[in-house]
């Protein structure tokens, strides 16, 4: 290592320590309540995304319970869980489409997810995929990315110019990961179902979002579609982190690679989480599958 990199990894160092001893001073918890920059979450102590005990009420039903749960930055995390357990009111919460009746939500340690407004969640670099693709069916593959590019606020300042050289690229780029760098002037609304589904992620891969939330992917997908799609978001495991709602468990074992964590929500709370194996023997997992 060259002393200039060892001096600046040392001041690197040291802000970050300043930045943990100021939160320790203020005497609360290091990862709540403090916008330290606005629309800057921080992602240096490793968390992308932090709940705690959130709960959501619909008429005195408890859809999330006292519901808790991290990822880590860059990780890829399936959660599994039967019908009603929770999964989509999650996300609703994450997204800002729902406010919880109690607990904590937080983007990175600073961001305050749930002082914020839906779009504004999205702006900041969370991303959700929902279960039915919604692309423009009317335009080009490669239009449908161009759109999706130009409706990011910092690309806001070119929306009646030309793309650059560097957008073009970035465009390219994402048709490659997409497999739709063949498809980039077919009309979206030719593709088959899971070309759209992929179109869909390539957008919003374009606003480079930090978190990935992906409502049940593959459903609908063809085998082969299926396996492609998990080449994709093991691509994207490490520079963004992936939160994958899913059903389909040989979808869910590609991912997982069997070593990484899993986690079952039941009637609105973590119920087991650990490897896939693992989750699979669990007795409790068991009896809410088969509703014993
Ligand atoms: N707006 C709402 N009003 C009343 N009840 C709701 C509302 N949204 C969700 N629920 C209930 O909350 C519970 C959790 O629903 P949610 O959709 O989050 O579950 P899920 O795990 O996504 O299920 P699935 O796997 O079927 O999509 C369910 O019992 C559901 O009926």
């Amino acid at each position: 290592m060259t002393p200039d990199l060892m001096e600046s990894m040392r001041e690197v160092r040291e802000r970050h320590e300043a930045r943990t001893q100021q939160a320790g001073a203020s005497g609360g918890d290091a990862s709540f309540g403090r916008l330290l920059q606005a629309g800057q979450p921080d992602f240096t102590q490793g968390v992308a995304l932090y709940l705690d005990d959130i709960t959501v009420s619909f008429d005195g039903f408890r859809a999330l319970n006292k519901l808790s749960l991290a990822i880590n930055v860059g990780e890829l995390r399936c959660i599994i869980g039967p019908n009603g357990a929770g999964k989509t009111t999650m996300m609703d919460v994450i997204t800002g489409k729902t406010r919880p009746d109690a607990g904590r939500a937080s983007f990175g340690s600073t961001i305050d997810l749930l002082r914020l407004r839906e779009n504004d969640i999205a702006q900041i670099g969370i991303g959700r995929k929902f279960q039915k693709p919604t692309v423009y069916e009317q335009l080009s593959v490669f239009e449908n990315l161009e759109l999706a590019l130009k409706a990011d606020r910092r690309a806001r300042a070119s929306l009646f110019h030309r793309l650059s050289g560097e957008q073009l690229d970035r465009i390219g780029e994402i048709l490659q990961l997409i497999h739709l760098k063949g498809e980039a002037q077919r009309t979206a609304g030719l593709l088959s179902h899971g070309q759209k589904q992929w179109l869909e992620i390539g957008m919003l891969l374009m606003q480079d979002p930090k978190l990935l939330l992906l409502d049940e992917p593959v459903a609908g997908m063809t085998d082969e579609e299926t396996e492609r799609t998990a080449e994709l978001f093991l691509s994207l495991e490490g520079q963004h982190s992936l939160v994958v709602v899913e059903h389909d468990m040989k979808f869910v074992d590609q991912l997982t690679e069997g070593r990484k964590k899993v986690t079952v929500l039941h009637e609105g709370s973590v119920l087991a989480e650990g490897r896939l194996s693992e989750v699979q023997a669990n007795e409790k997992v068991v009896e809410v599958y088969l509703g014993r």
